[in-house]
């Protein structure tokens, strides 16, 4: 048998931390080498990281933490799968710079559920024949990041292939600010937190006579739990980061 994969989790008593916890118990492969604290000196981050020895850190925090817990895994040469969202465009291309720059393997995935990834790729491909496309997307009211790494995630899918256009009447004009939504290079985002929620996305599509509706629904944590260990023994295969599952299932 090849040698366990040794795993810390930042953010294991949250509400994701926990189900990675229950999911790495039930994987004899991998070693849940106990949670990493970094609300810690720096001197206390690199006792616990030399005491564990982890390969890799999965991190469910917040969107304030996650980049520097990123440049705490260049420090120490562990690889990160990060789930974490709300990282902006710069951080994330400084990251890719610097773990090519380091050969270093990490993953960052706005959304771990496979249906989450063909909602993504199925909306791609529509966009490609119906640029007329809004997206909504329905979350818990604890969330923290609007609109939601998936949302962005799909829109930068969108946008690579919709006709580029900015969409409604073009004397459009708002009674109440943030009515039509988010502006995406042209289509708009819509986010709705609600309690009761857990994650959600529906992609719309409208053209001439027709609609039509791509709908994904989250409906407990567990849904992302295959795509975490799927990035968990994949991330220790690269040497770059990689940004979204989809690269991995293709
Ligand atoms: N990619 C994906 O598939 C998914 C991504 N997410 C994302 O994951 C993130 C976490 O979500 P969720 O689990 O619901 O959030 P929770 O608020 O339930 O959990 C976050 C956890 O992080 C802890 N934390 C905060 N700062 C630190 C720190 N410096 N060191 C260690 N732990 C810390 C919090 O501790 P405390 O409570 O003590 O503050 C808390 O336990 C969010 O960004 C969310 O958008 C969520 C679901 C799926
Ligand atoms: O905060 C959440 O819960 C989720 N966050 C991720 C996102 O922002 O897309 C993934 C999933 O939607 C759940």
């Amino acid at each position: 048998m090849n040698r366990q994969i040794r795993v810390t989790v930042a953010g294991a008593a949250g509400r994701m931390g926990q189900e990675v916890v229950k999911m790495l118990a039930e994987d004899e492969t991998l070693v849940f080498t106990g949670p990493l604290d970094t609300r810690v000196s720096d001197a206390e981050i690199d006792q616990q990281l030399r005491e564990m020895k982890p390969d890799v850190l999965v991190d469910f925090t917040t969107p304030h933490t996650v980049y520097r817990h990123m440049e705490i895994c260049l420090r120490h040469n562990i690889r990160p799968v990060v789930g974490t969202t709300g990282l902006s465009s710069e951080q994330l291309q400084d990251l890719t710079d610097r773990y090519r720059e380091a050969g270093l393997g990490a993953i960052i995935a706005p959304n771990f559920a496979i249906g989450a990834i063909l909602c993504m790729k199925f909306a791609a491909m529509a966009a490609k024949y119906m640029p007329h496309v809004e997206i909504i997307e329905l979350h818990h009211d604890r969330k923290l990041d609007a609109p939601s790494g998936t949302a962005l995630k799909t829109a930068e899918m969108i946008t690579a292939v919709r006709e580029k256009h900015k969409q409604g009447h073009p004397d459009e004009k708002e009674t109440i600010p943030g009515a039509r939504g988010a502006d995406f290079d042209g289509f708009r985002i819509h986010s709705v937190r609600l309690p009761g929620m857990v994650a959600h996305q529906e992609v719309l599509f409208g053209a001439t006579g027709q609609t039509l509706s791509i709908r994904h629904d989250s409906i407990n944590r567990e849904s992302f739990m295959p795509g975490v260990n799927m990035a968990i023994k994949a991330v220790m295969n690269l040497n770059a980061l990689l940004y979204g599952l989809e690269h991995l299932i293709d």
